[in-house]
C-alpha cells in the first residue's frame, strides 16, 4: 500500500517517518516551498520538525496533483483546512486516513464530516492518540487507535503503519476517536491555565478528571463508545496533552495563565494550537447537543480575555453537584 501524506507539519513529516519504516516509499505533500526543499535536499523538515534525520524513502512536493499515485492518504493538515486542501486532492475513491484534532469553524462539522462531504466515496479512517510528533519520529515507543468501520481496511492499514515502535490499535468507533482528540485540545489550554497561574497539582488532576466528564458527557451524546473515549485517543492523549509543554495547547494555556492575552500569544506562532479554533465550535456543539460543559465554557472565556481569577472562582461557585450525573 503506497502512502501519501497531505500535510508537512510536525505530525505529518513524523507519521511520513512512520510509513517509510523499512525502507518503503511514501510521498509528502507539503504546503511551504521551504519545506519541499529541506526534505528533497537534507532530509530534514527544518521549519516543524527540526533535529530528526527522516528516511531517504520520504519524497516530497508540492503538487497534490502528484498523490494521484498512491493507494491512501494520512490526512494531516490542520482541522480548519481539511476541507479546502481534500477540494483539491485527486482522491478518486481511495481511503482518507483523518490524523487532525478539531472541529471546522462555522460548519461545526468534525474532521471526518468534512471528508465525507468532500468525498463521498472514499472510506474513512481515523488515526489519533497520545503522540506528540518529535517523540514520534525519534522512534520512540506510541500507541494509538485506528479507527474505521470496514473491518478489512483498519486491518489492513493496522498492518501497514505498525513498527516495532508504533503499535496501532484496532477500533470500528470513528466518531469516538474523533471527539476525544478535538476536545482533548480544549481541556489541554484549560490545564496549562492553571499551570500558568500557579494553581497546584490538585487543581489539574481535578480538570483533568471533570474534563474527561465533559468529554464523556459529549462523545455519548454524539454516539461514541464509552470506552473509545477512555482509550488511548480519548482518556490517554487527554493526559499525555495535559501534562507538558510540548503540548502547543497546553503551552497557549500556560500564557494565558501568566495574563498574555490570546490573540498575542496565537499571532508568535507558527504552529497550530488546533484547541483555539475548536473551543468556541465545541462551546456551541454542547449547547446543541443539552450537554454541560463548563471546563469548555471556561476555555472560551479565557481565549476571550476574560480574568483567570474571576473565571476559577465562577468555576468554583458553580452550585455542588453529584460527581456521577
Ligand atoms: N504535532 C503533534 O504532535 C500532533 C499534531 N496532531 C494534529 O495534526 C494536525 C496538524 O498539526 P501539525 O502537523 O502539528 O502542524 P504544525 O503546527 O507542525 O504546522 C502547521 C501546519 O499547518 C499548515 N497550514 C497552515 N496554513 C495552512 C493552510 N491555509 N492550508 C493548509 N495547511 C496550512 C502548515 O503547512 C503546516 O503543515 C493538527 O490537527 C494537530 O492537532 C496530532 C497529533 C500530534
Ligand atoms: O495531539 C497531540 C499529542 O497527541 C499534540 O498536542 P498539541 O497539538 O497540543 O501539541
Amino acid at each position: 500500500m503506497r502512502i501519501g501524506v497531505i500535510g508537512g507539519g510536525a505530525w505529518g513529516t513524523a507519521l511520513a517517518q512512520v510509513a517509510a519504516h523499512g525502507g518503503r516509499e511514501v510521498l509528502l505533500w507539503a504546503r511551504e516551498a521551504e519545506v519541499v526543499a529541506s526534505i528533497t535536499d537534507e532530509h530534514v523538515n527544518r521549519s516543524f520538525l527540526g533535529g530528526v534525520a527522516l528516511s531517504p524513502s520520504i519524497r516530497a512536493t508540492g503538487e497534490l496533483g502528484e498523490l494521484d499515485a498512491v493507494d491512501a492518504f494520512l490526512v494531516v493538515a490542520p482541522a480548519q483546512h481539511v476541507g479546502a486542501v481534500l477540494a483539491e486532492t485527486p482522491v478518486r475513491g481511495r481511503p482518507l486516513v483523518l490524523c487532525a484534532k478539531g472541529i471546522e469553524a462555522g460548519s461545526r462539522r468534525l474532521v471526518g464530516e468534512v471528508a465525507r462531504a468532500a468525498h463521498p466515496d472514499a472510506a474513512v479512517a481515523v488515526l489519533s492518540g497520545p503522540t506528540f510528533a518529535h517523540e514520534v519520529a525519534q522512534g520512540l515507543p506510541t500507541a494509538v487507535t485506528l479507527a474505521c468501520e470496514d473491518a478489512g481496511l483498519r486491518a489492513r492499514l493496522a498492518e501497514r503503519l505498525a513498527s516495532p515502535h508504533f503499535r496501532p490499535y484496532a477500533s470500528s468507533d470513528v466518531i469516538g476517536a474523533e471527539i476525544g482528540g478535538a476536545v482533548k485540545n480544549v481541556l489541554a489550554i484549560g490545564c496549562g491555565v492553571v499551570e500558568g497561574a500557579g494553581l497546584g497539582q490538585n487543581a489539574r488532576a481535578a480538570l483533568i478528571a471533570r474534563g474527561f466528564a465533559e468529554m464523556t458527557r459529549f462523545g455519548l451524546a454524539r454516539g461514541a463508545r464509552a470506552e473509545t473515549l477512555a482509550g488511548l485517543s480519548g482518556l490517554g492523549d487527554l493526559v499525555l496533552t495535559c501534562s507538558s509543554t510540548s503540548s502547543r495547547n497546553f503551552s497557549l494555556g500556560v500564557g494565558l495563565g501568566q495574563g498574555r492575552a490570546a490573540s498575542a500569544l496565537l499571532a508568535d506562532r507558527r504552529t497550530v494550537a488546533e484547541g483555539a479554533f475548536t473551543a468556541p465550535v465545541l462551546a456551541q456543539a454542547a449547547v446543541e447537543a443539552g450537554v454541560d460543559m463548563p471546563v469548555t465554557e471556561a476555555v472560551c472565556r479565557l481565549l476571550d480575555g476574560a480574568e483567570v481569577e474571576a473565571v476559577i472562582g465562577d468555576l468554583l461557585a458553580r452550585p455542588l453537584r453529584d460527581e456521577v450525573a
